[in-house]
């Protein structure tokens, strides 16, 4: 195994004493596709910055490999509207050259669109725009903060796989936040089910039957992907946090609060 892009030992990060993310441990290799699933205000933002080094750690270690080049595509793209900005001269804000600009829009199938204005693309288009943004400079890693947003679902598809071609073409990982639970399921390798712990996490044929991820997104969604059960103790309140159990197992001492239970 190579050696990990990014390792995430233990981090721990409160907003003002709200625990936001709780002792998550993570690592990411080149070649992996890790897919970051869980609700609202879940955490999975915020760790995906820590990922990228902008969100410092409360507590807990986040080390990233030397010269790592990440490539990021944010979850929205803030733009002052009444500032004209075209698509080219988006791409040459990243300090690339033009051609690099031109070739990585060309790879997402947006290169018609150079002279467009940011301000006018459809909800795909946008999203292929940001993609090519984060291509232009030959990442190691790429992040992605729910990329099929505002697609439609023949398009996200097509999204999902163009990440894995990418994946397979630069030799990068890429890490990245969905909501589109079926497509995780068919399109990813590994995914992550946070909830401001790690409430389960695994390849998608095991997690989707998993009862941490049936009591997170609910029964009708799980029954839609499948069903299997192992044992696990804990329940969540609504605003995410762990509600404590009398019935642990001291076998789990000292295991992550929440992650009482075996995993896949
Ligand atoms: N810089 C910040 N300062 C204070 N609170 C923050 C900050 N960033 C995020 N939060 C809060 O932390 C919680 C987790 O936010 P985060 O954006 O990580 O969730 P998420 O899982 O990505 O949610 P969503 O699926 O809705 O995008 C939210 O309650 C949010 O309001």
């Amino acid at each position: 195994m190579n050696n990990p892009l990014v390792t995430i030992d233990n981090l721990t990060v409160r907003f003002d004493d709200r625990l936001v993310v709780d002792r998550v441990n993570l690592s990411l290799h080149r070649g992996d596709i890790i897919t970051i699933i869980g609700p609202n205000g879940a955490g999975k933002t915020t760790l995906i910055k820590a990922v990228l080094g902008i969100q410092p750690a409360t507590s807990g270690r986040i080390e990233r490999t030397k010269g790592l080049i990440t490539g990021y595509v944010p979850q929205h793209l803030r733009l002052e509207s009444t500032l004209p900005l075209s698509v080219r001269r988006f791409m040459l804000l990243s300090g690339q050259p033009l051609q690099a600009c031109e070739a990585a829009l060309a790879r997402t199938s947006v290169d018609h669109l150079l002279d467009a204005s940011v301000h006018h693309l459809s909800g795909g288009e946008q999203q292929r725009v940001l993609l090519a943004r984060a291509l232009v400079r030959k990442p190691d890693l790429l992040v992605l903060d729910e990329p099929a947003q505002g697609v439609d679902i023949n398009g996200q598809a097509a999204l999902y796989e163009l990440i894995r071609q990418l994946r397979d073409e630069f030799n990068c990982g890429v890490i990245m936040i969905s909501h589109d639970l079926h497509l995780v399921m068919a399109a990813t390798d590994k995914v992550i089910c946070l909830n401001q712990h790690v409430c389960c996490s695994g390849y998608p044929a095991d997690i989707s039957h998993d009862p941490a991820f049936i009591e997170t997104f609910g029964q009708s969604v799980a029954e839609s992907l499948a069903v299997y059960h192992h044992h696990h103790n804990h329940n969540h309140d609504l605003s995410g946090s762990v509600v404590t159990q009398n019935h642990a197992s001291p076998a789990l001492e000292g295991t992550p609060r929440g992650c009482q239970h075996d995993h896949h």
